[in-house]
């Protein structure tokens, strides 16, 4: 079995002559926190799109557990334990928090909204959904309305809610973008918490956090991979610099 959850070998996108993603090869361990960094443009969001198969590679493939799912479909990809955050997790802004797990943890069961659905079903959802909402710290906002939650625990519960899919890869794209320092904080302790037993891949700007949680960090820049390694080692590569300084000026 190998150490590596997830690989990429070679996959490109072109977009009307833009070659968005341009050969990458990413290897993803099993269990870690891996980060894919980059100035804007440099492919991030498209990479993420191939992995989850929201759009086709041009040439390349990729492969999960060592398995080719190149030519799996979306659903097919989440059914096989690779989840991204946004895909599922439409938070439902009239329901409660302990809801929207609930309607989550129905949907992974393959159940519609049955009202006939017997006691002993929705006590074992119910269970199983606070157990989801302590796990990313929202037992207390169980009975408050999506909409009322303040904007880091939504982001909270969107996690419970793909959580509620038991993935063992989870793609977060920009978990962290838009927040105040506190909830950044807290978010960032919640995604550490998340890896070990699941692999984490995530897109963000947020470089000190990045920093601070990601194992390794994959560079892009113009499609390509430009570095690769821990903060450490890629924030003193002469090419990321200039990658970001470029940017910066751009
Ligand atoms: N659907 C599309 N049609 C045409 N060009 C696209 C499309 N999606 C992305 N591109 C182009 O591909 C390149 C990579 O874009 P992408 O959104 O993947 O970068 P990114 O690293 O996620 O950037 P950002 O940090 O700004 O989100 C850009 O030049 C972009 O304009």
């Amino acid at each position: 079995m190998t150490d590596f959850i997830l690989q990429t070998t070679g996959l490109k996108r072109s977009f009307a002559g833009i070659r968005a993603v341009d050969g990458v090869d990413l290897a993803v361990r099993r269990g870690s926190i891996h980060a894919v960094i980059g100035p804007n443009g440099a492919g991030k969001t498209t990479l993420f799109n191939l992995l989850t198969k929201f759009l086709e590679p041009t040439e390349g493939r990729i492969l999960l557990r060592g398995e080719d799912i190149t030519a799996a479909g979306p659903a097919q990809i989440a059914s096989l334990g690779m989840v991204r955050s946004f895909q599922i997790s439409s938070v439902f802004t009239r329901l409660t928090a302990l809801q929207n797990v609930r309607v989550a943890l129905m949907r992974r069961g393959g159940h519609s909204f049955h009202f006939w659905r017997s006691h002993r079903d929705l006590d074992r959802h119910n269970q199983r959904a606070m157990e989801l909402l302590a796990a990313v710290g929202l037992e207390r906002w169980a009975h408050e309305r999506a909409a009322r939650l303040p904007y880091g625990r939504k982001r909270a519960l969107e996690i419970a809610t793909t959580l509620a899919l038991e993935p063992d890869v989870l793609l977060l794209d920009e978990p962290l973008a838009g927040m105040g320092q506190e909830d950044v904080e807290q978010v960032a302790a919640l995604i550490k918490s998340l890896a070990g037993p699941r692999t984490v891949l995530l897109v963000e700007h947020n470089l000190k956090v990045i920093a601070q949680l990601a194992d390794v960090i994959t560079v892009m820049a113009r499609g390509r991979v430009i570095a690769e390694g821990p903060y450490a080692t890629v924030s003193q590569n002469p090419e990321v610099r200039s990658a970001y300084l470029g940017s910066s000026h751009a």
